[in-house]
């Protein structure tokens, strides 16, 4: 488990990291997303203890990542992808990296496996591609098989196959009871790999929530609607006199938005029209992603503590959707 608790830093007097709290949980993938320069790779860098924070503590495992006896058992990370020598082979660089910590070589030639990267073991680590670079810094990251693990953008330069089997890897770390954090710019890998997200804009805390109920919440606040009836003009006509809108769709369908979900399935009822289809359209996490940073200026102004867990009410103060 890694804490994060009340963390700031700052560069020239400005902080890029601002009063940041949150818990990295085991046994599931924790996302970690926010625009360019919101300091993700501060706040990581400050887990690993490779920056000291102005102010702030971070917990790995109950203590600071430094004081641990193990700290590659601790914690392993992925947060730079140039590694090493580069005329020396993928094999001999884990197998020094493995000796500073007392990890024999039967241990790398597992992470080896692990990360696909048997066959190239012996080849020079300075003609890899990126791709090949990231799967070697997971293997440098597994190699005292840690309790925690944080990755910086690891589906950096991988292929579509190389993205399937990242997201396989890191769900399936998780569910061996590790706390996994990931940064990524790709929100809609994010959706299919992380289970929760923590969200910061320039250094401060957005939300901190189930990546499910990210969504959910979007949606919540869209209220768009498919629909398909055999009523539709009546339909239509119902739906404009409420307040809302209804388009056809290509596919014959029709969409239904600027009423609330209970307001049109109640007129609907209440008018006997016919359904042969009625599906609340689920918002991608990229778009409540995009809805959440929109203007994180914005939301420094706003009670962000709204978005964090164990608020009761938090969908009735989200920032509703355009
Ligand atoms: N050593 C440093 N000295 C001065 N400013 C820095 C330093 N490291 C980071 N910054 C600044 O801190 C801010 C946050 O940077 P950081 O790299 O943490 O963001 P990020 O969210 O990881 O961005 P990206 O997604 O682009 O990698 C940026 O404005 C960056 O220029």
């Amino acid at each position: 488990m890694i804490e994060v608790i009340g963390v700031t830093k700052k560069y020239g007097g400005k902080p890029v990291v601002d009063d940041l709290s949150f818990t990295i949980r085991p046994g599931i993938v924790t996302g970690f997303l926010g625009p360019n320069g919101s300091g993700k790779t501060t706040t990581m860098r400050m887990i690993l203890g490779l920056t000291q924070p102005d102010s702030g503590t971070v917990l790995v495992d109950g203590i600071p990542f430094a004081e641990h006896r193990n700290p590659m058992g601790a914690l392993g990370a992925l947060i730079d992808t140039k590694q090493g020598h580069p005329g020396r082979s993928a094999f001999r660089h884990l197998q020094a990296v493995a000796a500073t910590a007392g990890i024999g070589t039967s241990r790398v030639r597992e992470v080896l496996e692990t990360v696909g990267l048997t066959d190239v073991a012996d080849r020079r680590i300075g003609g890899f591609s990126l791709g090949m670079t990231q799967r070697l810094g997971v293997a440098t990251a597994l190699l005292a098989d840690p309790s925690s693990l944080i990755l910086d953008e690891p589906i950096n330069g991988l292929d579509p196959d190389g993205i399937l089997w990242m997201r396989n890897l890191v769900r399936t770390l998780a569910a061996e009871g590790r706390a996994v954090l990931l940064s990524s710019h790709l929100m809609s890998e994010m959706a299919l790999t992380a289970h929760h997200a923590v969200v910061i804009g320039q250094g401060r805390l957005i939300a901190d929530a189930a990546v499910s109920s990210l969504i959910h919440r979007s949606t919540a606040t869209s209220q768009v609607v498919s629909v398909r009836t055999p009523q539709d003009e009546e339909l239509g006509r119902l739906v404009h006199t409420a307040g809302g809108r209804m388009s056809h769709e290509p596919d014959g369908s029709h969409r239904v938005d600027g009423l609330a979900l209970e307001d049109l399935s109640e007129l609907i009822a209440s008018h006997g029209i016919r359904l042969h289809e009625f599906t609340p359209l689920r918002a991608s996490l990229e778009e409540a992603y995009t809805e959440l940073v929109a203007d994180s200026v914005t939301f420094r102004g706003r009670d962000v503590s709204a978005l964090h867990p164990d608020t009761p009410d938090p969908a009735r103060q989200m920032p509703s959707m355009k």
